[in-house]
């Protein structure tokens, strides 16, 4: 612990919080402030950066952090932690090391690299807390001893000066798949009426924020032997025998089992609770704490999960007391596709979505050409419906005719057949069924799973006439294949956003491709990295991403 100082902390000194064991205290350790108060019982009120509570503290749950220094005292190479941004997209950078680059843009801001991901940002001095190495391995030995392996990760991922030793003890007991953290108290596990046990917030929580960390017992490849392999790796796993029996074999089973041996029990408990990992989508994985979470369709967290680890994030802000729940299906899934996938799980969706859309799944909602009215194609809806205003009739029957056209062209599209045809004629293939779903057509659903995937192919089509096919249509076809892109990401938005504030990897595939593309203007390029700026938090924190996606924190 060299680099602190005894307790005995005069007002005005900076101090970092160490120690705290209370759910309410714990999430102000590693937290920097500066002694505000000294109270009568000799605790200390710490005023800290980027936090508007004031914790009062005993002077041995202190220790001595160097200051924030002006950009006079910072010089190239120096270390720094980030802290105190603010920005939805800025708070994720929190806590994170990085080393300061030769120039900065100027404006009080200054150039620095983050360590975790390589990526360069402008940051203000007063965001930055001036580190040496020696305070970053006393605080990184600090973590290992308390447990907060998930900080520990986060402080060390990417610095050139880790202690191979450190590294190996972290790896070493991420490794154990028995370590989980509830970050910062912000969620309890209790008893939820009529689901068995479950999160709520234990305080109010804010958008983006990591709320459990959790590293996986068991992982597999995705595939007919996955629940075997998985209950092999279970019972190869002496050594944590306590905790697979106090930790695995308590999960809840489903409607597979009523009463058999362990072995079949464990099973059921398999597939009623692994998670395919989003990072990595050909692998699954058992993560005890993190499966505890009950689904919502339009749930106010998610799982950032690999095969090793999961990280449970908050969708949106969350108070104190709600139950906080991830999501067991796509988000882009119709009403009647996610209830049918939750009939297997013994349970039926009673969440705000679900019934909002029992009448009208937005999913199947054509606006009528006038703009004024919403057509429905959703099994409940009448077979012809009429436009009050302009008096289209709508046909139900002939709307669905043309989705399963439009589900036929997206099977035909994946095939050998398709991959091998002219992408010139592809266009044309495409047309008359893009055509029924652009503006001012009313004769499909326009944010339907099928429907952008139909507008995918469409687009890629032309990007190939654009850069496979020579002639003097490339630069049309290019610029078609960038607007048809820009449809994607709209009806995408459009479709995850209702009600769920939720993104998946398709949608952050596709701005990330548009993102590679080159832009027909400097306008066009900043409106889509504004757009995945903005939800970069939703994949920032880990080493590796999604096939195909750079850390947008880089650009
Ligand atoms: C992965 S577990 C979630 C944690 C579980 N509640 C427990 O006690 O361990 C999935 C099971 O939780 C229950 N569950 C999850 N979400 C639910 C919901 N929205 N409504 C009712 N039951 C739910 C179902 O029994 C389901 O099989």
């Amino acid at each position: 612990m060299d680099g602190y100082a005894v307790p005995d902390f005069a007002t005005g000194t900076t101090v970092e919080v160490h120690g705290l064991t209370s759910s309410a205290g714990s999430r102000f350790n590693g937290c920097v402030g500066v002694v505000a108060q000294i109270n009568e019982d000799g605790r200390h009120v710490i005023k800290l950066q980027g936090h508007d509570t004031q914790p009062v503290v005993k002077p041995s749950n202190l220790r001595k952090a160097t200051p924030h220094l002006s950009s006079s005292c910072l010089g190239r190479g120096d270390f720094v932690e980030i802290s105190g941004l603010s920005s939805e997209c800025g708070r994720f950078l929190n806590g994170h090391l990085a080393q300061l680059r030769p120039a900065g843009p100027g404006n009080g801001r200054l150039l620095v690299k983050v360590c975790a991901t390589g990526g360069e940002k402008a940051i203000k001095e007063s965001n930055l807390l001036k580190l040496t190495q020696e305070t970053v391995l006393a605080r990184a030995e600090g973590l290992l001893e308390v447990g907060r392996l998930h900080d520990l990760q986060r402080l060390l991922r990417g610095v050139p000066f880790a202690p191979a030793d450190l590294t190996k003890d972290l790896t070493a007991r991420l490794a154990t798949g028995t370590h989980s953290e509830i970050l910062d108290g912000a969620v309890k596990l209790v008893d939820i009426p009529g689901k068995g046990k479950g999160y709520r917030a234990d305080r109010d929580i804010s958008a983006g924020e990591a709320l459990l960390f959790d590293t996986a017992f068991c992982s597999s490849r995705a595939g007919p032997k996955e629940y075997e392999e998985m209950e092999a790796q279970c019972m190869k796993n002496t050594s944590a025998a306590d905790f697979f029996k106090t930790n695995v074999m308590t999960l809840e089973p489903g409607p597979w089992m009523t009463r058999m041996l362990d072995a079949s029990r464990l099973q059921s408990i398999l597939k009623n609770n692994v998670f395919k990992t989003i990072r990595d989508p050909s692998m699954v994985a058992l993560f005890p704490a993190a499966s505890r979470f009950n689904h919502s369709c339009c749930a106010n967290a998610f799982a950032d999960t690999s095969s090793t680890q999961a990280t449970v994030r908050a969708l949106r802000n969350i108070q104190a007391g709600e139950e906080v729940c991830v999501s067991y299906c796509a988000v882009a899934q119709t009403r009647e596709d996610r209830i049918g996938q939750f009939v297997g799980k013994g349970f039926s969706c009673t969440c705000e979505r679900c019934l909002l859309e029992e009448s009208h799944d937005p999913q199947f909602s054509v606006p009528c050409r006038c703009g004024k009215y919403a057509f429905s194609a959703q099994s409940t809806a009448p077979a012809v419906q009429r436009c009050p205003d302009c008096s289209f009739s709508f046909s139900k029957k002939l709307c669905l005719e043309h989705l399963r056209e439009i589900q036929d062209m997206n099977s035909f599209m994946r095939t050998p057949a398709a991959a091998a045809e002219n992408p010139m004629r592809l266009v044309e293939k495409l047309r008359p069924l893009v055509d029924r779903v652009t503006e001012g057509s009313n004769l499909a659903p326009k944010t339907h799973g099928e429907t952008i995937q139909l507008l995918n192919n469409f687009s890629a089509a032309h990007y190939f006439a654009a850069t496979r096919v020579p002639g003097p249509h490339q630069d049309a076809s290019f610029a078609a294949s960038f607007d048809c892109k820009k449809k994607v990401i709209r009806a995408q938005a459009l479709n995850h956003g209702r009600g769920t504030s939720q993104r998946d990897v398709n949608y952050f595939q596709s701005l990330h491709r548009l993102l590679m593309g080159q832009f027909p203007t400097a306008a066009d390029r900043r409106e889509f990295e504004q757009e995945l700026e903005g939800l970069c938090w939703l994949h920032f924190g880990q080493p590796t991403l999604p096939q195909g996606i750079t850390d947008p924190v880089c650009r």
